[in-house]
């Protein structure tokens, strides 16, 4: 048998044995939302940070709730059959694959489990049945798109603090983010979720930048210029686009165009370079200001047979092998017929609505960034659809203006809607109830959000189909495509 540390060795600790401060034993029983494991004291909830099912652990309570508790992982006592030796050499202080060490059908199985979870307690769906999470074909180097923050103090591992000649690595870094610390940067040497020409970019802009004399913005200072280097790379067309961001001082606008040259010409597949100049204080890398620097300032991409042309600052699938098997299905779940009026809510480029375009009579797709928009027109005339339509704007404004009676659009029979992780705003949730079309067809990439708008819909509509679909392998992201069919 095993108990608390602090308690007796014969028996499991209670909850009020429970004790901020102190170590326990604990068995990790699941995965739940965000990706935390859970572990279970009596009735009383524990959530760590990360640890693998089947692990048992010495965990130290860090905060005690009357609900649950929050601990951290200090050691593993004992190894659970669902752990697996991660690959990449930043796993731990990485916050992008958080899941590296737990097998990949185990992760498919937690990220059905989570959306059967989320659905029951929050959209109170009960006896929905819950398909298996379909498997991304790639689990390393699916990502198209990569975001980059610049620092001016780079986060050392306890190794390189006791190594020498560290001090002047404090002053500069381009990597990824520590692991829950916004304001905490690494120098990645090595991601196995982009290309590896794609982490050569990294270093390469990293050295560049670092030997320019033009400071890195201090994400708490505030000052300094270089901000965010975002990649995005075309898989099947082989362009790459670079995405630089920095803070407003025209005074170094020359730096970015030797900087681009000098990358243009040892990466050949740089196909084109944007700059933006962000003023807001908020680390997001988009631009209140964008300028092509070289090429044309877009890429193409190839899905599902049709050509994609995308901006810096668009919204496309960032995993585009496994976006086909999503589309596959929201045309399989649709059910067309060849006589429907589609609306495709949140559009982006216009990728849902160009794919189902042919199935269809018409399709409209709405959106509030108008570079996708753009796209999305772009790409309807490069794939010679003409029965697609692109609206710009905010859908809780715009759907109510498109289904009034002078718009002149037709009522949606199906409405494919793909929102942010937000998930739907009340008013776009009210104006489908109120427009009532007689299928909807949900792709979501939150589970929680997802459950609280079905919520809404229970009443007058019936769920069907729900299919979680892997499109982030070693992440706790979930995607999952829901039909749903208006009662009789
Ligand atoms: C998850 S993406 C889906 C894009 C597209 N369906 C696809 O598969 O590529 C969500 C999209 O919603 C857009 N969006 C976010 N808020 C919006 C709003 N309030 N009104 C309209 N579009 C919005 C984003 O710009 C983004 O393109």
């Amino acid at each position: 048998m095993w108990g608390g540390r602090h308690g007796s060795k014969d028996r499991l600790p209670t909850m009020d044995d429970l004790k901020k401060g102190r170590e326990y034993e604990l068995l990790v029983e699941k995965l739940v939302f965000g990706g935390k494991a859970l572990a279970r004291v009596e009735g009383l909830v524990v959530f760590m940070d990360h640890a693998v099912p089947g692990q048992r652990v010495r965990a130290l309570i860090t905060r005690k709730k009357r609900q649950y508790c929050e601990a951290r992982v200090v050691e593993v006592l004992s190894q659970s059959e669902a752990h697996t030796e991660p690959v990449c050499p930043h796993f731990g202080v990485c916050g992008g694959c958080q899941w590296q060490d737990i097998a990949y059908e185990e992760q498919l199985k937690w990220k059905r489990v989570q959306v059967a979870d989320s659905l029951e307690h929050l959209a109170g769906a009960q006896g929905v049945k819950i398909e298996a999470a379909v498997p991304s074909d790639r689990l390393i180097h699916y990502r198209n798109k990569m975001e980059f923050t610049f620092s001016d103090r780079r986060w050392l591992t306890p190794e390189e603090i006791d190594a020498a000649g560290m001090r002047d690595a404090y002053t500069f870094t381009l990597g990824l983010h520590v692991r829950s610390w916004f304001d905490k940067v690494f120098n990645v040497e090595d991601c196995l979720l982009e290309s590896a020409e794609a982490v050569e970019i990294v270093k390469e802009t990293r050295d560049w930048c670092r030997g320019s004399g033009v400071p890195a913005y201090g994400i708490k200072s505030q000052r300094g210029f270089w901000r965010f280097l975002v990649i995005r790379e075309g898989k099947r067309t082989g362009q790459t686009l670079l995405h630089l961001v920095t803070s407003d001082q025209p005074e170094h606008e020359a730096a970015v165009n030797t900087l681009t040259r000098h990358l243009v010409s040892r990466f050949p597949h740089i196909t084109t370079v944007v700059h933006s100049v962000s003023r807001k204080k908020a680390q997001v890398a988009f631009g209140d200001q964008s300028r092509v620097v070289a090429g044309p300032g877009v890429i193409e991409e190839r899905l599902g047979g049709l050509r994609f042309r995308i901006s810096a600052e668009s919204f496309f699938q960032t995993n585009p092998f496994s976006a086909e098997k999503l589309y596959d299905e929201v045309s399989r779940l649709a059910a067309f017929q060849g006589t429907e009026t589609v609306w495709d809510l949140y559009c982006g480029t216009g990728s849902i609505a160009l794919s189902v375009a042919p199935r269809v009579a018409r399709v409209v797709g709405f959106e509030v960034v108008d570079q996708a928009i753009e796209d999305a027109c772009v790409n309807a005339r490069l794939n010679g659809i003409e029965n697609a339509r692109f609206i710009s704007g905010d859908l809780k404004e715009r759907i109510n203006h498109a289904r009034g009676p002078g718009s002149g659009e037709h009522h949606p029979d199906i409405v494919i809607t793909d929102p942010p992780r937000a998930g739907m705003h009340p008013q776009v949730v009210g104006a489908l109830l109120e427009m009532g079309p007689g299928r909807i067809i949900y792709v979501s990439c939150n589970p929680a959000t997802l459950a609280r708008d079905l919520a809404f819909f229970t009443e007058r509509y019936e769920i069907g189909t729900v299919r979680p679909f892997d499109l982030f392998p070693h992440t706790p992201h979930i995607e999952c495509v829901v039909r749903m069919d208006r009662k009789r």
